[in-house]
């Protein structure tokens, strides 16, 4: 642990352009590492800010305001504090997250000023930054080129994609407690924005299946920076690719001696619409739809909840 690991930048400038070499490169790092970090991808460092700040506002409500529109296992949409319990851990997540989609129901701007206008423009250029990226890998999978894209189709009904704004408590002496505890993440592409001087995230690449738990721990920092955008590949899309591109494992700690300061992180997790039936180019594995993967998934990552509710799987 604490190895420094070198993930690529790569640069989305002049994507017409420059599509080819930017294939190249998206692809050698999602057969590799996993994680790369996005620059040059039309998100200013002020819009950046702008949404940080709108989440800082958000959670800075009272708790039963934030309430009012609780976390539904079900959508998987809404507001968490503490409750999610990572099978890696056991534990709770030290944090608080906010999980939306483009029709989910949001805070009103009188509670949160800005939130809508900042919002939806800020997930419109997500949605661009996803089309560019997927675009290339479906080429590199061999799928026509807009395969991925029609199958995450944020205009659907049945889309899945999501954004989470996530709140880490300042901490002091946190010693066997995680902020996110080690996993992968469910869906097919994720964009992760972070903000200077709040460190934590350790990524740990190598992985043969997407149903493999023998990760070994290697973990390695990835300092966080206002600015680039950290993507990593999900299960779905390791599932979808017969294992050729990495959903890698990574977790989120604070200093276990002394005190690590709040950590504010917005994640854009890409994923394939409910009703669409993926499978990958070599048939490694059955045809399932992305719903039954997503549902199958999030059991597993949330397991000790739907059995506490078990309304959640109808
Ligand atoms: O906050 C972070 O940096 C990581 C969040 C994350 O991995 C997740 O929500 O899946
Ligand atoms: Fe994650």
């Amino acid at each position: 642990m604490g190895r420094q690991l070198v993930i690529p930048a790569i640069s989305l400038k002049a994507f017409e352009a420059r599509k080819e070499q930017i294939t190249k490169e998206l692809v050698e790092a999602a057969e590799g590492a996993g994680f790369f970090t996005l620059v040059d991808h039309g998100i200013s460092v002020d819009e950046i800010n702008r949404q940080f700040a709108i989440s800082e506002a958000f959670f800075k409500l009272p708790q039963e305001v934030k309430a009012q529109i609780p976390h539904d296992l079900y959508t998987n949409n809404g507001w968490e504090y503490k409750s999610q319990i990572r099978p890696s851990t056991g534990q709770a997540d030290q944090k608080e997250s906010f999980w939306l989609q483009r029709n989910s129901q949001w805070p009103s701007d009188e509670l949160v000023p800005g939130f809508h206008d900042a919002t939806k423009s800020f997930i419109s250029k997500c949605e661009q930054i996803s089309k560019q990226v997927l675009a290339c890998l479906s080429l590199a999978l061999g799928f026509p080129e807009d395969h991925l894209n029609n199958a995450m189709d944020v205009e659907a009904p049945d889309n899945l994609t999501q954004m989470r704004m996530i709140h880490y408590m300042a901490s002091e002496n946190a010693v066997g407690t995680w902020r996110a505890g080690n996993h992968t993440d469910i869906g097919c592409l994720t964009l992760l924005f972070q903000r200077d001087g709040e460190d934590g995230l350790e990524v740990c690449p190598g992985r043969e299946s997407h149903n493999d738990f023998a990760i070994g721990d290697d973990f390695s920092p990835l300092p966080a920076h206002t600015g680039p955008i950290v993507v990593n590949i999900g299960d779905m899309l390791m599932a979808w690719s017969d294992d050729r591109l990495k959903a890698n494992f990574h977790r989120v700690r604070a200093k276990e001696v002394g005190k690590s300061p709040d950590r504010y992180s917005i994640a854009y997790f890409n994923t394939g619409r409910r009703n669409v039936v993926m499978q990958g180019p070599l048939k490694k594995y059955p045809a399932m739809t992305c719903g039954d993967y997503f549902l199958q998934k999030t059991k597993i990552q949330f397991g000790h909840n739907f059995n506490k509710q078990s309304t959640a799987t109808t």
